[in-house]
């Protein structure tokens, strides 16, 4: 590895199911160290995490990058979308966070859409339909639920909020990730009191929104960071897959983790009255119209456990069809679904039954796809493939076969991290951290291109849904 040529920056994605660090070479973007710890999430209906376990792993990643990580000068944190974190009046968790996946507020989610005068009018105003992962929804279930620990609430945070809290000893949030709470309304880049009201929190609680290339603040000292770095406004992790792909509007991108993303940067504010699309703000003044379902590459994994497969042991042919909704799903919006097969044969092979959980995941995916790309997208553009499913071959033969559009992967593989390392670049250096993406060509990658698309295959998942549709709607 050649020397350094320009400053070091540190970028952080704290995701679902574990924190990776990265030390980059702001003038070229080269990994110089990276670091990587789990952290524990809760099974069951209800998905949890204890805050100070990603602040523990995100210490672990940072030991890990060694005396490189003691020489940053900037310093910036990606993380999971949604998840509400509720702090004392010393600033410690009042209790562990609800996260995105977590579908127990799916009741409040219904009542909310209603009270506020239905799905257009949540649309028109705060740019998305709630899902049942977004933060307004968690906060009512709590109020419900857990009154006591809702009224010993004094800070409402996000969990990249409470990661860079805890660097700068500031309450702080960007434009990018307060877009998923549902309680910052999109058509007037604020947070929306009368939603807040109705859901009886005070804005008191939220922290100071950012604009974008604004800075959170510097690190404090007896930190495992140089104090007096500077931190930037951070993001949510697919806001920060955006700026670490440096992309540009009308490019498709579809994410294969622990959540499935399909999304494309945008001029234009989305509005989606089907709730299909959330209408997220980027990171960067724009938008960025993104559909997520809830059971990618956890619910295949699972699937091939079940089968004592290896993840690549597909095979084709066949009738089978599956849908993997393990964890109940977001898009479609079946929050109370678990998984169906339909076409079971004595001659359907165990291979053949993995595949159909590829393509089911593959299938939610790219339904949504249509409906996020707008007018302006160009149908030819290749999809970027990223995520930790995007090593795998068979996840991108299964989307190359049912997008029949040409797919890229690029080669670096941190994207999130690396789009929080860009967001650090462009706060010192003064550039637009896309831009600085795009000077390390960070999309660069192998082309694959279109095959025919297979559309029995997509028509007997699309059967299976609507055939089964009372059986994923029972509670
Ligand atoms: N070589 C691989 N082939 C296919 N899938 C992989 C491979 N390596 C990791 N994965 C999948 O990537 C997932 C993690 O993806 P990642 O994007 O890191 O998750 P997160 O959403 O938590 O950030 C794992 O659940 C695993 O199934
Ligand atoms: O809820 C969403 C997007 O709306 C998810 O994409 C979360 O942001 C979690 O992401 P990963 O842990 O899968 O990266």
């Amino acid at each position: 590895m050649s020397a350094p040529e320009g400053p070091l920056v540190i970028g952080v994605d704290s995701s679902t199911q574990s924190t990776k660090a990265l030390v980059v070479d702001a003038a070229t973007g080269q990994v110089v160290a990276r670091g990587q710890a789990p952290h524990p999430v809760t099974s069951g209906s209800g998905r949890e995490t204890d805050p100070e376990k990603w602040w523990e792993a995100l210490e672990t990643a940072l030991s890990q990058c060694g005396r490189a990580a003691q020489e940053a000068a900037a310093v910036s944190v990606g993380g999971q979308q949604h998840g509400l974190v509720t702090l004392d009046a010393d600033g410690r968790p009042v209790r562990p966070a609800l996260l995105w996946n977590d579908v127990r507020s799916a009741p409040q989610r219904d009542a909310l859409v209603e009270r506020l005068g239905g799905p257009e009018a949540w649309a028109e105003r705060v740019g998305s339909v709630p899902a049942t992962s977004f933060t307004v929804t968690k906060w009512a279930w709590l109020r419900e639920h857990e009154p006591d620990a809702a009224e010993a609430t004094h800070a409402v945070r996000l969990p990249h909020d409470y990661l860079t809290g805890q660097l700068t000893g500031e309450g702080t949030t960007d434009r990018g990730d307060v877009s998923g709470t549902g309680w910052w309304a999109s058509s007037t880049e604020a947070y929306d009191e009368e939603i807040l009201g109705l859901v009886d929190l005070s804005p008191a609680l939220l922290p100071r929104v950012l604009a974008p290339g604004e800075a959170a603040g510097t690190v404090r000292s007896g930190l495992p960071l140089p104090a007096g770095a500077l931190v930037a406004t951070g993001t949510g992790d697919n806001m920060a897959a955006a700026l670490g792909l440096g992309l540009r509007a009308g490019q498709p991108v579809l994410s294969l983790g622990t959540s499935g993303t399909v999304y494309a940067a945008s001029p234009h504010r989305p509005a989606d009255p089907t709730g299909t699309v959330s209408g997220f703000a980027d990171a960067r003044g724009e938008w960025l119209p993104l559909a997520c379902t809830l059971n990618c590459t956890l619910a295949v994994d699972r699937v091939a456990a079940l089968l004592g497969l290896d993840r690549e042991a597909v095979e084709g042919g066949g009738e089978v069809a599956m849908l993997p909704f393990l964890d109940g799903e977001r898009t479609p919006n079946l929050p109370y679904a678990s998984g169906l097969l339909n076409g079971l044969r004595h001659d359907t092979t165990g291979g053949q039954v993995l595949q159909a959980a590829y393509d089911g995941a593959v299938f939610a995916l790219l339904r949504a796809l249509d409906e996020v790309l707008d007018e302006e997208t160009d149908a030819d553009a290749p999809l970027l493939l990223i995520g930790g499913g995007a090593k795998g071959t068979a996840w991108r033969e299964t989307v190359l076969r049912l997008s029949g559009r040409p797919v890229r992967v690029p080669r670096a593989e941190e994207l999130v991290a690396l789009g929080a390392a860009a967001q650090a670049a462009g706060l010192l250096l003064g550039e637009d951290p896309a831009a600085v993406a795009r000077r390390w060509g960070t999309a660069d990658g192998p082309s694959f291109d279109a095959v025919k698309r297979d559309d029995a295959a997509l028509a007997r998942i699309a059967d299976t849904l609507s055939g089964g549709d009372t059986l994923l709607r029972r509670h």
